[in-house]
């Protein structure tokens, strides 16, 4: 360590992206010296100047509030310098086979590893970033010590630390988590790292600590696990709506009492999204299938994820009428968010456009990206009144806040036409919109 037993640690952060920027911030609010590198000099810049490089809630207030402990830098030698831990949080993405990249990762680390050549004492390297099972203690260490031309042990700890937290609430989640998860290479690493999270949350969380491999199957498991049990209502909603007087909220809220079984992430909706969910389950199984495990639970949750759209699509279909015009409200893959990626609504917008469907989408968010990806084969409109104004059929496929409020007078037909509004997250209320609208709320059984 570059300072005495009590001194304050300093932080470098290698990655400024979604998850990185916001854990600089974090740690600079808790009395660490923090510096973020970043290849983006965008981002570096953005840091440098006390603005925000993604944007997140809370992210510019901390920043605003801890600059004289931030900085940033392009230049990953120095950062290592400065530093006496560092975390690395860039991407990983999923291959075609779902198995996830490290060689994004393994750039870092070489960058790091040739940084400590010329640097003295322990220095602790915490990968942050999502990786398979066996890639820390294999391919990561190896380039590690290979660059270092160190041994990970008593000058160099490694350690495995990904981060449970959603997009929207990822300062929230990284001061109050359920637990912190730390794949260790020895106990000194993980004791100094536990050390830093004690000092770091607000709450007092149980620190998970293990060997990199457990830590690793931990991470992809607590999401195929989620993913699971959001599948499962999305299976009961489907037979709600065929059973006569069944709801599926009414089914979830009771079976959610059950201690076992938790009344979380168990709504009978549409599929789940995003950049991390699906891949998660998907690089699970995919991990299952090499190993010669089975991988059917997760391959039955991604099956039912992907059904989600033809189900949505069937119940249009049976209320779209001869002008097949469809409003779809919501193409992020979760309200307060502008990401698209694996988003339902996006993909439910695209099928029903390549259906014979004439698509209106809004999104308060979410435009330039989902325009970015439907082209043409959708009209994208200024508002969400704007879209669903001369529309047969509405879905609202993302729960924004401001779908609720959608104006009554919107809605309002010539007489004799009526249209109907499929309101996925069961959002909207009825009598509201009575004489006005047919509100149909999937999940629940005629
Ligand atoms: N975004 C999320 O909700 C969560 C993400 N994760 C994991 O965290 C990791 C990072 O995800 P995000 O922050 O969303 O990615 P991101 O794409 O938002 O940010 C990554 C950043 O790393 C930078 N970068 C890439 N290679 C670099 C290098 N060699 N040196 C310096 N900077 C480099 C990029 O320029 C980018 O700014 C991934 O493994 C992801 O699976 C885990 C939990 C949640
Ligand atoms: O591994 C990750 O990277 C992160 O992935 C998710 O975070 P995130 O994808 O940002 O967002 P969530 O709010 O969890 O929502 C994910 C998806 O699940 C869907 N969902 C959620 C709840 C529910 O009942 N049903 C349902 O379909 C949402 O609509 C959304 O599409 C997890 O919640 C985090 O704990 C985890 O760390």
């Amino acid at each position: 360590m570059a300072h005495g037993k009590d001194a304050e640690l300093r932080f470098s952060v290698i990655g400024l992206g979604k998850l990185g920027a916001p854990l600089a911030a974090v740690m600079a609010s808790k009395g660490f010296p923090v510096i973020g590198v970043d290849l983006n000099a965008d981002f570096v810049q953005a840091l440098n100047d006390g603005r925000a490089p993604v944007e997140e809630p809370r992210l510019q207030e901390l920043i605003d509030a801890n600059r004289a402990r931030l900085s940033a830098t392009t230049d990953v030698t120095s950062a290592i310098h400065g530093s006496d831990v560092t975390f690395i949080i860039v991407p990983t993405p999923s291959n075609s086979d779902g198995w996830f990249s490290n060689r994004h990762l393994l750039a870092a680390l070489a960058d790091v590893g040739d940084a400590l050549r010329s640097k003295s004492g322990y220095h602790l390297v915490v990968i942050t970033s999502t990786v398979m099972p066996g890639s820390t203690d294999g391919e990561l260490r190896a380039v590690l010590e290979h660059h270092s031309g160190r041994t990970v042990g008593a000058e160099l700890g490694l350690c495995y630390n990904p981060e449970f937290i959603a997009l929207g609430s990822v300062v929230r989640n990284m001061l109050a988590p359920d637990f912190i998860l730390i794949g260790e290479s020895d106990p000194k690493a993980g004791e100094l790292l536990a050390g830093i999270y004690k000092k770091s949350c607000d709450n007092d969380p149980q620190i998970k600590r293990m060997n990199f491999v457990n830590a690793e199957l931990t991470k992809i498991s607590v999401n195929s696990y989620v993913t699971t049990k959001i599948s499962y209502a999305n299976m009961l909603a489907g037979l709600c709506e065929r059973l006569p007087c069944a709801d599926v909220d009414v089914v979830t809220d009771a079976i959610g009492a059950d201690s076992r079984i938790g009344r979380k992430y168990l709504q009978g909706a549409i599929g789940y999204g995003g950049p991390c969910f699906p891949r998660d389950n998907v690089a699970f199984a995919a991990l299952a299938r090499k190993m010669g495990a089975r991988a059917d639970l997760a391959e039955a949750t991604q099956a039912l994820n992907q059904h989600q759209i033809d189900r949505i699509a069937g119940i249009i279909d049976r209320h779209v009428g001869t002008g097949r015009r469809v409003a779809v409200l919501g193409l992020s893959y979760k309200p307060d968010t502008s990401v698209v990626e694996e988003s339902q609504g996006l993909m439910l917008a695209d099928h029903l456009a390549r259906n014979r469907c004439e698509v209106l989408v809004y999104d308060p968010q979410a435009m330039p990206a989902a325009i970015d990806a439907l082209g043409t084969r959708v009209v994208a409109s200024v508002s969400a009144d704007a879209c669903v104004g001369e529309a047969d059929v509405v879905v609202i496929a993302t729960a924004w806040p401001q779908f609720r409020t959608l104006s009554v007078d919107a809605l309002r037909r010539p007489v004799g036409q009526t249209v109907t509004v499929i309101d996925l997250w069961r959002i909207l209320p009825a009598e509201r919109y009575a004489g006005v609208a047919d509100i149909i709320y999937p999940g629940v059984g005629a």
